[in-house]
């Protein structure tokens, strides 16, 4: 269900999945009549969809099962399960339906917020957990815009001792896939999507708008309404 994958002369760290139910959600997640509650459902289904593609290949051993008939070998997981990161606050939206995939894996958090001026991240939380150096960490952003986010949070899970980080996101930009890929080349991204370019305010296009705004209702919209 994968393509793009450093394949096809495309980003040796991008994977873009491929998958009908994806497009299907992702065509309603970028269109911005889709109110919040649908967008956070939605994103929880895309996070499921493209955890299952960047969890393919995990390492796996063989162990004996009892089945009510007979005892047959099978394969399990050789690791304990990943940890899951989101990346406040959007990345909370893919959390959820990753956890359902993944229900006792550990949840480590780390929270960035773009400065609208300069694009840069201001980190104002990191929890992570304590066995991280046994796990590889999922690392949940739905955005890749200039790729800053991405890499400062990369940054700390490697200085936690995460053996290997793999990011899953909804849209990438160009631009972002590039500085990622630059800074840390071992880490892979699965996207649903590759979109064209970020404009001035480094928003990605066509892309889906500020999904942390969507994903809380807390944009424009959301303020009117609370207001
Ligand atoms: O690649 P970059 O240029 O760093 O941009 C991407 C970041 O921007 C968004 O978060 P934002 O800062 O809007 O925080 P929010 O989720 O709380 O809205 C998004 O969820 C990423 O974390
Ligand atoms: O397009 C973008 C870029 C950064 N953050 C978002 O939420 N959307
Ligand atoms: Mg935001």
């Amino acid at each position: 269900m994968s393509g793009g994958a450093g394949a096809a002369g495309g980003p040796p760290n991008l994977r873009v999945v491929r998958h009908a139910l994806l497009s299907d959600r992702l065509a309603r997640l970028r269109d911005a009549a889709t109110p919040s509650g649908a967008f956070r459902r939605l994103l929880g289904e895309v996070g499921a969809i493209l955890a299952v593609e960047a969890t393919r290949a995990l390492d796996e051993a063989e162990t004996a099962v009892a089945t009510p008939l007979a005892t047959m070998r099978h394969r399990v997981l050789a690791a304990p399960e990943p940890c899951l990161v989101p990346v406040l606050r959007a990345g909370l939206g893919l959390l959820e339906g990753v956890r359902r995939l993944m229900p006792e894996a550990p949840v480590g958090h780390i929270g960035l917020l773009r400065d609208e001026a300069t694009l840069r991240p201001r980190e104002y939380l990191v929890r992570l957990p304590r066995d991280l150096g046994r796990r590889g960490a999922l690392l949940l952003d739905p955005m890749l815009a200039t790729g800053g986010s991405a890499v400062a949070a990369v940054a700390r899970l490697k200085e936690a001792g995460a053996p290997w980080v793999r990011m899953l996101c909804v849209v990438a930009a160009p631009e972002g896939v590039a500085r990622l890929g630059a800074a840390h080349p071992e880490v892979e991204v699965f996207a649903a999507a590759l979109d064209e370019r970020l404009d001035a305010r480094g928003f990605i296009v066509p892309g889906l708008g500020d999904a942390g705004d969507r994903c809380f209702g807390t944009g424009a919209e959301g303020r009117r309404q609370g207001a």
